[in-house]
C-alpha cells in the first residue's frame, strides 16, 4: 500500500470535523491541498470547515476552487450558496442553487436554500466574525521508545541458516507512526518545516519532514518533539539539548542567559564538531541536513571568520595535547585548560567548558592542592548541571569528585604544588 499523506491528512481532517474540531481539520485539509492540488475533495472539505468557522469569503473561495476541478459538484455549489448567502449575495447565491438544481441536486435541500435566502435578504443578520484559529500547543512525542534490548541472538530453527536475530520488542516504521497520530498532531507534525523538498533523500513529504525534525535520543531511538523540532541550529549556541535515559525527559537547557526577544539555538552537530572546526568543515556536516548555515559565526566577515576559524582549531589542538603531559607537567596542563576554557568563551561557545574543567580538577587532586582540586570539581560539576541537568548521567558522573576531590583516582599521588593561581 502506498503512503499517501494528502489522503492522510484528509481522512484525520474528516475526524476532527466529525469531533467538531472545525480549526484542526481545516488545516489539515490545506495541508491536503498543499500537497495534492488536483483533487477537488480537499477545497470541498475545507469550504465546509470553512463555513463552519464562519469564515464565508474563504468558504466561498474553496467551493469556487473546488468547482474549477470537478465543475458542476452539487456538493461544492451547495456550500458556496450558503457562503454566498452568508455574504450578503443573493442573486450569485440564488444562481448556484439554480445550478445545483440543474444537475440534480437534492430538490428539498434546494428549497430549504432558497427560503433561507429570501429570508436573509427580508431581514439581513450581520456577518458574524471569524473564529479564530486556535490549534493549541500540546508538545508531544511522536515516538519515544524504552531502552530495552532491541534483538536477542538465538537458533533459527532452519539448519542452513544457524543462529539469527529476533526482535525483543516491537519495532515501529515512521509511516506507521504518523499514521496513528490524532488529527491534531499530523496537523502540527505536517506544518514543520521540510528540507527536503526539492531532493530525492526521501520517498515522500512525511519522511523529508521526519528528516528534517527528528532527533536520536540515543543510538536506538529517534523521534519528533514538535516544539523542540522549532529551534534553529547555531555553531556558537546558547542552548542545548539534553536527553535523559533514565528519566526519558528531553529538555533545553540555557547555557547562559538568554534576555527576552533573542532567539535560543542549539547545535545540530557535536560539540567539539562545532567549537573545534573551521566554517568549511562544520558546513561539510551540515550539508546533510539540506541548510548553508546562516548563524552569526558563520555569517562573520571573512576577516573575521579567519580569526574564529583560527581559534576552533587552536581549541581542538590544545584539547588533543592534554593527554600528552606528563604527571610533572601539571601547571603547562592546567594553563592550557585555561587558555582552552578562554578561547571557547571568546567563541561564545558557552557549552563543553565542563571536559577541559573535569581534566584541571584531576591535575590539582594529584598534586594534593584540594582547594584549587575543589573549585575546579565545582566548576565542572555546576557547568554540567548548567548543561544537563541535576539528574542528568553526565552530572551523576562527576557528583562523587565534586563532593569529595580525594576519592579522585589520582588524588595526592603526585608532589605537593599550589595551583592556584592558574584559574579561569
Ligand atoms: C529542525 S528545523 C528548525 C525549525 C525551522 N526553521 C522551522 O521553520 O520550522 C531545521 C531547519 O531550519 C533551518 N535552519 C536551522 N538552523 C539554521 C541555520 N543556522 N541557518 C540556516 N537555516 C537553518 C534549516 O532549513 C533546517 O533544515
Amino acid at each position: 500500500m502506498t503512503f499517501n499523506i494528502a489522503v492522510l491528512a484528509k481522512v484525520k481532517g474528516n475526524s476532527a470535523f466529525m469531533a467538531n474540531d472545525y480549526a484542526t481539520a481545516r488545516s489539515l485539509y490545506t495541508h491536503a491541498m498543499t500537497i495534492d492540488q488536483s483533487n477537488h475533495i480537499y477545497p470541498l472539505n475545507r469550504a465546509m470547515a470553512n463555513l463552519k468557522l464562519a469564515r464565508w469569503d474563504e468558504a466561498e473561495a474553496d467551493a469556487t476552487k473546488s468547482l474549477e476541478l470537478s465543475p458542476h459538484n452539487v456538493k461544492a455549489l451547495g456550500r458556496r450558496a450558503v457562503a454566498r448567502r452568508e455574504l450578503g449575495r443573493w442573486a450569485a447565491a440564488r444562481n448556484d442553487i439554480q445550478t445545483f438544481i440543474d444537475h440534480g441536486g437534492d430538490s428539498t435541500y434546494a428549497a430549504q436554500e432558497l427560503k433561507a435566502i429570501e429570508g436573509a435578504e427580508r431581514s439581513p443578520a450581520p456577518v458574524p466574525s471569524s473564529d479564530s484559529d486556535n490549534l493549541g500547543d500540546a508538545f508531544q512525542n511522536l515516538q519515544v521508545e524504552d531502552g530495552t534490548d532491541l534483538f536477542t541472538i538465538r537458533d533459527s530453527g532452519l539448519l542452513q541458516k544457524g543462529a539469527g536475530a529476533f526482535a525483543a520488542r516491537e519495532f515501529h516504521c515512521v509511516e506507521a507512526e504518523i499514521r496513528n497520530l490524532s488529527p491534531g498532531n499530523l496537523d502540527k507534525f505536517l506544518s514543520l518545516h521540510n528540507s527536503h523538498a526539492e531532493c530525492s533523500c526521501y520517498p515522500n513529504l512525511a519522511l523529508g519532514i521526519y528528516g528534517t525534525n527528528s532527533f536520536s535520543f540515543s543510538d536506538d531511538n529517534s523521534g519528533i518533539c514538535l516544539k523542540a523540532s522549532r529551534f534553529n541550529h547555531s555553531c556558537s549556541p546558547n542552548a542545548r539539548y539534553s536527553f535523559n535515559a533514565n528519566t526519558g525527559a528531553f529538555r533545553i537547557y540555557a547555557l547562559g542567559h538568554i534576555p527576552v526577544g533573542e532567539e535560543i539555538f542549539v547545535m545540530y552537530i557535536s560539540g567539539s564538531r562545532v567549537y573545534g572546526s573551521t566554517r568549511q568543515f562544520r558546513q561539510n556536516l551540515l550539508n546533510a541536513h539540506h541548510f548553508t548555515c546562516a548563524c552569526s559565526v558563520c555569517s562573520l566577515p571573512e576577516a573575521e571568520s579567519k580569526m574564529s576559524d583560527a581559534r576552533r582549531v587552536k581549541l581542538t589542538e590544545l584539547w588533543e595535547s592534554i593527554p600528552s603531559f606528563s604527571p610533572t607537567q601539571g601547571r603547562q596542563r592546567l594553563k592550557v585548560i585555561v587558555k582552552g576554557i578562554h578561547l571557547l568563551k571568546e567563541e561564545g561557545f558557552l557549552a563543553d567548558a565542563d571536559d577541559f574543567a573535569n581534566d584541571a580538577g584531576i591535575v590539582c587532586a594529584y598534586h594534593s592542592d584540594w582547594a584549587s582540586a575543589r573549585y575546579w570539581t565545582r566548576f565542572t560539576y555546576e557547568t554540567r548541571v548548567a548543561e544537563f541537568g541535576e539528574d542528568s548521567t553526565r552530572a551523576a558522573q562527576v557528583r562523587g569528585v565534586y563532593l569529595n576531590p580525594k576519592s579522585i583516582q589520582m588524588a595526592g599521588r603526585g608532589p605537593h604544588k599550589e595551583l592556584s593561581d592558574i584559574r579561569v
